[in-house]
């Protein structure tokens, strides 16, 4: 049985551990299915890519309110998905193949690793290896919900939905999250009729409420929104996905060409046979780690969605540096920051969020005071003619500690960065608004001005 200094799981955030200053070590890092994990291959990059494109696509129509008229003469499809993959593939087979060849100390196993005993893998590759150190980095994959005769009708993932041979006219999407909305606009965006089914009355129900209700409001004008729905069958008829809903007015049927599953992702720990080893996994799956990425059995780290409460790639790639850090420094470890972990939604609009919404200010029976800035009050808002936009800032009243930031309109993600970068150093909210200059008239003097809008205490 073959001894290695340090095995990986996983080549999503995983992958970035092994640099040259891990030249030294004898390495294994296992991997079941593409190299370069979940954000390369069917996550981030493709999505925000087809984003992209989606937000182009849609730009003709919103020319009219401005004056201007033009109309979208077409979507290649193929061309679009083509062109992403086609850049996003050679990637991932050429990080394969530096690892696989390149890199010396490595070896690559490509199996599902599972434990068979204390610190001892199964690689499923045939060879069983053991180590000293691991670093679990197995991620998350799609929940299938239980809804009968879903196997039977077909449905498409995240994983496969973006690699259809061509346009459906419509699509199903089964879910309310992230990967819901951000299809909804891609696809709708591309001329197909959408229905989203919801379970909940609102859309992105974990977002600040203000920020749900408006974007759930602007959701119901595109696409056809079923919320408060509960999915009782499914089935497939002469090729038509049916859909049989159960909903406030009773029950109904939603026909579709094809249907997307995007109810959330569960983590892959139990592919790992934990047990195996004794690491213990919390009730959701999420294998158990403290502040530094250390596992409840010592020299086994776990990094990523297969631990992290936060499934999002930047808290990953995070993780991999304090576990890198770790691994090279294990009597000065460091600890993970998970203080103001802020996330975006690539839908249109688009929406970011760091920090304390208002409703869990309220629950956790935190003093604040809120105040909110549309688009539409700041002079770029008025150049895009935005209606619906706003940023809305949380603070501590006494003090001006920023407690959380909610930006839902044009270039939200970007928007918001000067509040995270705020409240992780430390800055509170008036010497943010009047310790620097606003560039005249960019669209951060939205945050300016809801900044200026806080009513703090003298
Ligand atoms: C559609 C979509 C869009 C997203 N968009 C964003 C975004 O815009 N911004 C953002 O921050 N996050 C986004 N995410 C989330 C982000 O992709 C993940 O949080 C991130 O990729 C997790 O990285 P990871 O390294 O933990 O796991 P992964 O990247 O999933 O890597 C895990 C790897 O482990 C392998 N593996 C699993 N089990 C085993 C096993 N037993 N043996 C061997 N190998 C195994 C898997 O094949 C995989 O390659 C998106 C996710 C999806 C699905
Ligand atoms: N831009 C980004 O950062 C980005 C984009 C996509 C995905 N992601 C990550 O991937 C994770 C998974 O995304 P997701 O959208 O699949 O999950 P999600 O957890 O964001 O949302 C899932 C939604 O589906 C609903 N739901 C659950 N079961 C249902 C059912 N049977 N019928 C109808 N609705 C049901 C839930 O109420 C929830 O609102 C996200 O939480 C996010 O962290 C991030």
């Amino acid at each position: 049985m073959r001894h290695f200094d340090l095995v990986i799981v996983g080549t999503g955030s995983g992958n970035s551990i092994a640099d040259e200053r891990f030249a030294g070590l004898d390495i294994a890092i296992v991997e079941k299915g593409v190299f370069g994990g979940t954000c390369l291959n069917v996550g981030c990059i493709p999505t925000k890519m087809f984003v992209h494109t989606a937000d182009v696509a849609a730009t003709p129509a919103a020319g009219a309110r401005l004056g201007v008229d033009a109309t979208l003469d077409g979507v290649r499809w193929a061309d679009v998905r083509d062109r992403i993959f086609g850049r996003i593939d050679p990637i991932s087979t050429g990080g394969r193949r530096w690892r696989a060849e390149e890199n010396a100390n490595v070896t690559v196993y490509e199996g599902t690793a599972r434990f068979v005993g204390p610190k001892t893998l199964d690689t499923g590759t045939g060879e069983v290896i053991t180590a000293d150190r691991f670093v679990l980095a197995a991620g998350g994959r799609p929940v299938i919900p239980d809804v009968p005769d879903l196997d039977t009708t077909g449905y498409h993932t995240s994983d496969t939905i973006m690699r259809l041979d061509a346009l459906p006219r419509r699509l199903a999407i089964l879910g309310s999250g992230f990967v819901a909305v951000e299809f909804a606009h891609v696809f709708s965006s591309f001329g197909v009729e959408v229905t989203l089914i919801a379970r909940s009355d609102l859309l992105l129900r974990r977002e600040d409420h203000d920020v749900a209700r408006r974007f759930t409001e602007i959701a119901r004008r595109k696409w056809d929104v079923r919320p408060g729905r509960k999915t009782v069958r499914a089935e497939r008829v002469d090729g038509v996905v049916r859909l049989h809903l159960e909903g406030p007015d009773g029950s109904e049927v939603v026909e579709s060409d094809e249907l997307l599953v995007a109810v959330g992702r569960t983590p892959n720990s139990d592919l790992l046979d934990l047990g195996a080893t004794g690491v213990d996994l919390h009730p959701d799956g999420r294998v158990v780690v403290d502040e530094y990425q250390r596992t409840s059995v010592d020299g086994i780290f776990a990094l990523g969605d297969v631990s992290s409460e936060y499934q999002l790639k930047h808290v990953a790639n995070h993780e991999a540096r304090v576990v890198q850090h770790n691994l090279l420094h294990p009597d000065a470890p460091i600890a993970s920051d998970h203080r103001y972990v802020p996330s975006a939604v690539f839908s249109s609009p688009q929406i970011a969020s760091v920090g304390l919404t208002e409703e869990q200010a309220r629950e956790r029976g935190v003093r604040y005071v809120a105040a909110s800035q549309a688009y539409a009050s700041i002079a770029y808002g008025w150049a895009m003619e935005d209606e619906t936009g706003f940023a809305k800032v949380l603070a501590d009243p006494a003090t001006g500690e920023i407690l959380g930031a909610h930006v839902i309109g044009p270039q939200a993600p970007t928007v918001i960065q000067p509040l995270i970068q705020a409240m992780s150093f430390g800055l509170d909210a008036r010497s943010m608004a009047r310790g620097q200059y606003w560039i005249h008239p960019g669209m951060p003097e939205v945050v300016e001005n809801a900044l200026l809008g806080l009513p703090l205490e003298d």
